[in-house]
């Protein structure tokens, strides 16, 4: 595990889309410098551009990243710049704390418990409403600012998601969360037909629930956008996860602002998971799950800085936390 106190030795002299070396600090620019600056930062992109053109990232956008217009309007701008640099971009999305808004003027209550919503029936219509029917159209509408890329899916259209009741354990003791759903399978028909259109997908996360049969029961599930991202990106081969979020990463001692970690495998992971708390506990679980499953790097990056995710796919330092595959040692 590295962290930005102890960069990892074994970070140096890396390929393109694996390395971490720790910048050091930069003066201030001025005029020519400033030019060389940018031209540098340009140049900087190509191998990144070489190697991931043509591959599909996925792309989770947090709700708590997502409250404030102008980084809104960021986000929407490097998507499209990732699409116009020969990478199939799909965004998933989530909107917790716009579904909290609604609920709170709608006078219904909720909780969550180890990160999830305990969701009833009448909080499922309200999550249904606010992720596919506000916070999905708002997203494509930036989007489409650009020009007309973006096409909204929710996990039910051609059944792109198909869930089962999720429950989790919280201290030991399993809870019951009610309509909250967990991934069985992807049906990636939909997003192959967009990507294969130079379109750009955008899935809000309520599933179809299948029984032990995996025929549709009728009822709808909420799933947690983190999780149902690192599903897609299993299920599309991607090439990258990038989960946005309201922090700069994944802290080793949380809230300790000094045990940022910068990367570490997924052995190191699964140790760690267990005392990982509230929204970290999905986010890493999904990372988890990717990286488990084949997708080469999975990443936290800081969605409260606007372009964080260009920093991340088009730089060789990158940002934030990324996980990638490894045995762990111990
Ligand atoms: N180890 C940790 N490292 C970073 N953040 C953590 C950690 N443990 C808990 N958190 C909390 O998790 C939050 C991110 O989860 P969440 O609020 O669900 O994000 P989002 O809305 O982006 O999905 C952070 O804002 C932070 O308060
Ligand atoms: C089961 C569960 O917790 N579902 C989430 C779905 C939205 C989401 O994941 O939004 P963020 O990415 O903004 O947290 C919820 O109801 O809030």
């Amino acid at each position: 595990m590295s962290s930005t106190q102890q960069p990892s030795p074994s970070k140096t002299g890396e390929q393109p889309g694996t390395g971490r070396p720790a910048s050091p600090p930069m003066p201030e620019p001025t005029g020519m410098d400033l030019a060389q600056r940018k031209a540098e930062a340009l140049i900087e992109a190509l191998p990144w551009i070489q190697r991931f053109a043509g591959t599909t990232m996925v792309i989770k956008y947090g709700g708590n990243a997502m409250v404030n217009d102008g980084l809104r309007r960021a986000f929407a701008e490097d998507i499209v710049f990732l699409r116009h640099a020969g990478i199939n971009p799909v965004v998933v999305h989530g909107g917790g704390p716009q579904i909290n808004a609604m609920l709170d003027k709608l006078g219904i209550e909720s909780e969550f418990r180890g990160g999830l919503r305990v969701t009833t029936p009448q909080a499922m219509d309200v999550v249904r409403m606010v992720l596919t029917g506000q916070v999905q159209r708002d997203l494509i509408g930036l989007i489409n600012s650009h020009g007309p890329y973006a096409v909204g899916l929710s996990g039910e259209d051609g059944a792109t998601l198909q869930a089962v009741r999720a429950g989790t354990t919280v201290d030991g003791i399993e809870v019951d969360l009610g309509l909250v759903g967990e991934v069985t399978a992807v049906r990636t028909d939909q997003i192959d037909n967009l990507l294969a259109a130079q379109m750009i997908p955008v899935l809000s996360t309520v599933a179809p629930e299948v029984g032990a049969d995996g025929e549709p029961t009728g009822a709808v599930l909420n799933v947690n956008a983190d999780t149902a991202a690192a599903a897609l990106a299993a299920a599309l081969g991607a090439s990258k996860l990038v989960i946005l979020t309201d922090v700069e990463g994944l802290y080793a001692a949380w809230p300790d602002k000094s045990s940022l970690i910068s990367s570490l495998t997924n052995d190191e992971l699964r140790r760690m998971l267990p005392s990982l708390v509230s929204g970290m506990i999905p986010k890493m679980r999904a990372c988890l799950a990717a990286v488990d499953a084949g997708v080469s790097r999975a990443h936290i990056v800081d969605g409260r800085q606007p372009h964080s995710m260009l920093l991340e796919v088009f730089t060789t330092a990158g940002v934030g936390t990324q996980v990638v595959p490894g045995k762990d040692e111990k």
